[in-house]
């Protein structure tokens, strides 16, 4: 009998899970939009990507974060990043869950199909907007808890870890803190694994959440500029969130850098003070290296002369 001393690679929703699962375990993961920054931000040492909703409907449909992108694209776009590192795990925003119970839990068979770790499913309505705009109009809590209970039910019918987040966004509704709690609450009686009260507005109802859910993991949206002031990360942590995603990480910072760099190109007709960056270091940075090592090691003569 032969024997195999290599330990097949934990699966990245099961990486996931556990971190959840360890009651000192903290997830902290920067929002990337596109193949690009996905790269960056592996290159930057993060060991949790976190696709943000309204960076894909940005960067992939140039469009703003209002209900535009359907499950074909977030599933594509998801797809993508996680192939670019498959033992990452992927956090990915999921919306609304892209209708009733059935299109729940096929968006969630989809999204493990396409190698995503966990997702976040909401209670606004299928036109849903952005968690930081105003005007939001929400489902019945019956309805958010069945989108919670196809979810977990499709993760469950595959034995996948996929991690289910169950986000509110009935702060900013009429019954305000009380009935976000309650739609927490029922998403927790449903079987979600995180909970996800969107839009926090101040330190004491960061406080207040982790207190009122005690013993279930919390997630901190730090959308910067958002309806959310600011916290460092190590502050989350010690207010108690088990995990925190910072949706616009790479595509603010990116939006101001093309600004000015097209601004620039437009009215000087050349481009100055950038950092330099030569195709090779573009190429680089999206795994040119390990592309020659895979056609070298197949015996290949397309890199044999060098790139
Ligand atoms: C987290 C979020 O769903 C996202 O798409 O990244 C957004 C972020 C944003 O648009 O500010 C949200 O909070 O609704």
């Amino acid at each position: 009998m032969t024997t195999n001393n290599t330990s097949p690679p934990i699966h990245p929703a099961t990486k996931l899970r556990r971190i959840i699962e360890d009651p000192n375990g903290f997830v902290f993961a920067p929002g990337v939009h596109d193949g690009l920054s996905a790269r960056v931000a592996l290159a930057s040492g993060f060991d949790v990507l976190y696709m943000t909703g309204a960076g894909t409907a940005a960067s992939r449909l140039g469009q703003p974060d209002i209900a535009l992108t359907t499950l074909p694209d977030m599933r594509a776009h998801a797809e993508m990043i996680a192939s670019l590192s498959p033992t990452t795990p992927l956090i990915a925003d999921m919306d609304t869950g892209f209708g009733g119970p059935s299109n729940v839990h096929r968006s969630v068979l989809e999204y493990i199909r396409a190698g995503v770790a966990g997702a976040h499913i909401e209670d606004q309505t299928q036109q849903k907007r952005c968690g930081h705009l105003s005007n939001k109009q929400l489902v019945s809590m019956d309805v958010f808890v069945s989108r919670i209970r196809a979810a977990v039910a499709a993760r469950k019918s595959v034995g996948s870890d996929f991690v289910v987040i169950a986000r509110t966004d009935a702060l900013a509704g009429e019954g305000g803190y009380e009935e976000a709690l309650r739609r927490l609450k029922g998403a927790r009686g449903a079987g979600a694994d995180v909970a996800f009260l969107e839009g926090v507005p101040d330190k004491e109802t960061m406080g207040r959440v982790i207190r009122d859910l005690e013993g279930w993991p919390v997630l901190l949206n730090m959308v910067e500029y958002g309806r959310t002031p600011t916290v460092s990360v190590e502050e989350a942590r010690a207010l108690g969130f088990r995990v925190m995603i910072w949706p616009f990480a790479g595509i603010a910072p990116a939006m101001v850098a093309m600004k000015t760099a097209y601004k620039e190109l437009k009215s000087t007709g050349l481009m100055k003070g950038q950092e330099k960056v030569t195709p090779k270091d573009l190429f680089g940075m999206c795994g040119l290296d390990e592309w020659v090592k895979v056609d070298m090691a197949a015996g290949g003569e397309d890199f044999r002369n060098g790139v």
